[in-house]
C-alpha cells in the first residue's frame, strides 16, 4: 500500500551564492507517508522544500511527483496535485482571509458550491470563520499562517509541501491542524524545528546537514543520541515519543 513513490529526489544539487546549498541529496517518499525533514539552521531544507514546488530550479539531478518529472506537469494538474506552505508567501495586501483560501482553489474544476462549502470547511477547522472577512495584510503571525493553511486545506492537494507549518501557531492549532492533514493520510513532507512535534506527526524522517542527506528513518531510529550530536550540536535524544535535551555542546 505504501510502497509507491509519491515524492522521488534524486541527486539534487543547488547552488545559491555561487556556494553549494543542496549537494547530492535524494529522498523518496512512498505515497501516503507523513515524512520529515529536518535539521540545523542553513541546512539546505527550505531550498529542497523550493526545488519541490517548483520555485528553485535544480543545478543537478531529478524530482518526481507520483512518477512524472517536474517538468512535464501542466499547470492544471499541478494545481490539483500539490500544495504547498512557504516561508515568504507573498503579499495579500487588500485582500481578505477568505480572498486568500479562495485563490488557492483558482483552477480547480469545482461548482460554486462546492468551493464555497471547501472555503467554509478550511475556515472553520482553522478557528477563521468569525475573521474571514478581515484584512488577510493585517492580521497577526499566528493568524496569518492558519490563513496559508487553510488554503491548503481547501484546495485539498494530494501532496502536501510544508515548510514549518507549525509556526506562529499556539500549541492547541499546531495539534488541531496537523491533526487534520494527518487524518487526510495524504503524502506529506514537512520541515519542522520542533522534533517533539516531529516525531508524534512522521512516519519517517530525513535529517540533513550542510546540503546533504544524513539519515532516514523512523523516528526512533533518527532522533538517537548519535545524530542528535552528530546533526544538531545537542546532547538528548527521543524518549518515549518526546525529545529529552540535556544540553548544547559547545
Ligand atoms: N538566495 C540565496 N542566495 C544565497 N544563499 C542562499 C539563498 N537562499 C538560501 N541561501 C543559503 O542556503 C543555505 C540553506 O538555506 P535554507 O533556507 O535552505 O536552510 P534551512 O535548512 O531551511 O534553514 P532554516 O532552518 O534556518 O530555515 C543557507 O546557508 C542560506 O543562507
Amino acid at each position: 500500500m505504501r510502497s509507491d513513490p509519491m515524492i522521488e529526489i534524486e541527486n539534487l544539487s543547488i547552488k545559491l551564492g555561487g556556494l553549494p546549498r543542496v549537494d547530492d541529496f535524494s529522498l523518496s517518499v512512498p505515497k501516503g507517508a507523513f515524512h520529515g525533514l529536518l535539521g540545523p539552521n542553513g541546512a539546505g531544507k527550505t531550498t529542497v522544500l523550493r526545488a519541490l514546488y517548483r520555485a528553485q530550479k535544480p543545478d543537478n539531478g531529478i524530482v518526481r511527483i507520483n512518477g512524472k518529472p517536474l517538468s512535464t506537469w501542466s499547470q492544471a494538474a499541478w494545481m490539483r496535485t500539490v500544495g504547498a506552505l512557504v516561508q515568504d508567501g507573498g503579499s495579500l495586501q487588500g485582500l481578505t482571509i477568505r480572498d486568500v483560501v479562495e485563490i488557492g482553489m483558482m483552477n480547480l474544476p469545482l461548482s460554486a458550491g462546492e468551493r464555497d462549502a471547501r472555503i467554509a470547511e478550511a475556515l472553520q477547522i482553522a478557528g477563521l470563520a468569525e475573521m474571514a472577512q478581515a484584512e488577510a495584510a493585517l492580521v497577526s503571525g499566528g493568524e496569518r499562517q492558519k490563513t496559508h493553511i487553510a488554503q491548503i486545506l481547501a484546495r485539498a492537494p494530494e501532496v502536501y509541501i510544508l515548510d514549518e507549518p507549525s509556526n506562529h501557531l499556539d500549541l492547541c492549532y499546531q495539534i488541531l491542524l496537523l491533526d487534520e492533514i494527518k487524518r487526510r493520510g495524504k503524502t506529506v513532507i514537512a520541515t519542522f524545528h520542533d522534533l517533539t512535534l516531529a516525531a508524534r506527526y512522521c512516519d519517517t524522517m530525513t535529517l540533513m546537514r550542510g546540503g546533504r542527506h544524513i539519515v532516514t528513518g523512523t523516528p526512533e531510529d533518527v532522533l538517537t543520541q548519535d545524530n542528535m550530536a552528530e546533526v544538531f550540536r545537542v546532547k538528548g535524544q527521543l524518549e518515549n515519543g518526546m525529545m529529552r535535551i540535556v544540553s548544547a555542546i559547545t
